[in-house]
């Protein structure tokens, strides 16, 4: 969708950054994610969600090649980023992650680096030179609300600071090498309610720049945050339109059940 067509029809589904085909994933012989075919819309929150094990994390890690980390894990199919396949044989695995960034459950900051490294981490581990790393670092950390926190400490290893303040970190650490795509793993179930909410304000105000993947089990965070939801079952997307649509109106049984909580 161009910006002239966002003026005539803003609800209009915006132009897929991603576009995932027939993906499947296993480990070893167990089939976890399922023939997914599915268009992330660009600029918006795309919200995961499904009961436990049903392949979420699993689908989220196959985006950007985390998936064959794991020994005897493999996937098939075709993930597009903005046309071009993250599985082709030339694509180097580091490289992609560099556009497509991820956030963990729980917030793992270098245990060794200061706040300040811990922003130019992918930096050095990428070998990629900046200029002015110490405005990079004040607006990386700027972006996620921590750099009134931290400006005076620095120098402080990054585990020192609260686990909301962390996770805040590993964002600034992701938006530091200019992803395209962030992906979110559960990024406040191990946060108290406070960070939840300044976690979810930097979510709101990242799509205006990124594309952002959510893998939530919290339903009402999908509902705060998100424009887009597919709902998963056993490895298979059941369902996946915007996120009042689902909410309001889902056309499958199984998802109405799983939002009403008769199973999951
Ligand atoms: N490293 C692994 N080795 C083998 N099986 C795994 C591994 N990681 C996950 N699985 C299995 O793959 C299936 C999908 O797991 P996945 O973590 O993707 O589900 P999920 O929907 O994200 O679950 P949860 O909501 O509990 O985090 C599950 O049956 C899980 O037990």
């Amino acid at each position: 969708m161009s910006a002239l067509e966002s003026e005539i029809d803003p609800d209009a589904t915006p132009e897929p950054k991603l576009q995932i085909s027939h993906l499947d994933a296993y480990f070893n012989d167990r089939h976890v994610v399922r023939d997914i075919t599915l268009s992330v819309p660009q600029r918006r929150v795309t919200a995961i969600i499904g009961p436990s094990g049903c392949g979420k994390s699993t689908f989220l890690r196959c985006l950007n090649r985390m998936h064959e980390h794991v020994p005897g894990a493999r996937a098939r199919g075709a993930v597009m980023l903005d046309g071009v396949d993250v599985y082709h044989p030339s694509i180097n695995p580091a490289r992609l992650r560099r556009h497509v960034g991820m956030v963990f459950q729980k917030p793992n900051p270098f245990p060794t680096m200061s706040i300040r490294d811990n922003v130019l981490a992918g930096h050095r581990l990428n070998g990629t030179h900046v200029d002015a790393p110490g405005e990079l670092v004040e607006r990386c950390l700027r972006q996620v609300a921590l750099w009134d926190e931290v400006k005076d400490r620095l120098g402080r290893p990054g585990v020192s600071l609260s686990s909301g303040q962390q996770q805040r970190l590993c964002m600034a650490r992701v938006l530091a090498v200019e992803p395209e795509v962030i992906l979110l793993d559960e990024p406040s179930s191990a946060l108290d309610p406070i960070a939840t909410a300044h976690i979810e304000e930097l979510i709101e105000e990242l799509k205006e720049r990124y594309t952002l993947v959510l893998v939530t089990h919290n339903l009402q965070q999908a509902a705060r945050v998100s424009d887009y939801m597919a709902f998963f079952y056993l490895g298979n997307l059941v369902e996946f339109d915007r996120t009042d649509v689902i909410f309001t109106n889902p056309k499958e049984s199984r998802t109405e059940d799983y939002l009403t909580g008769k199973f999951g």
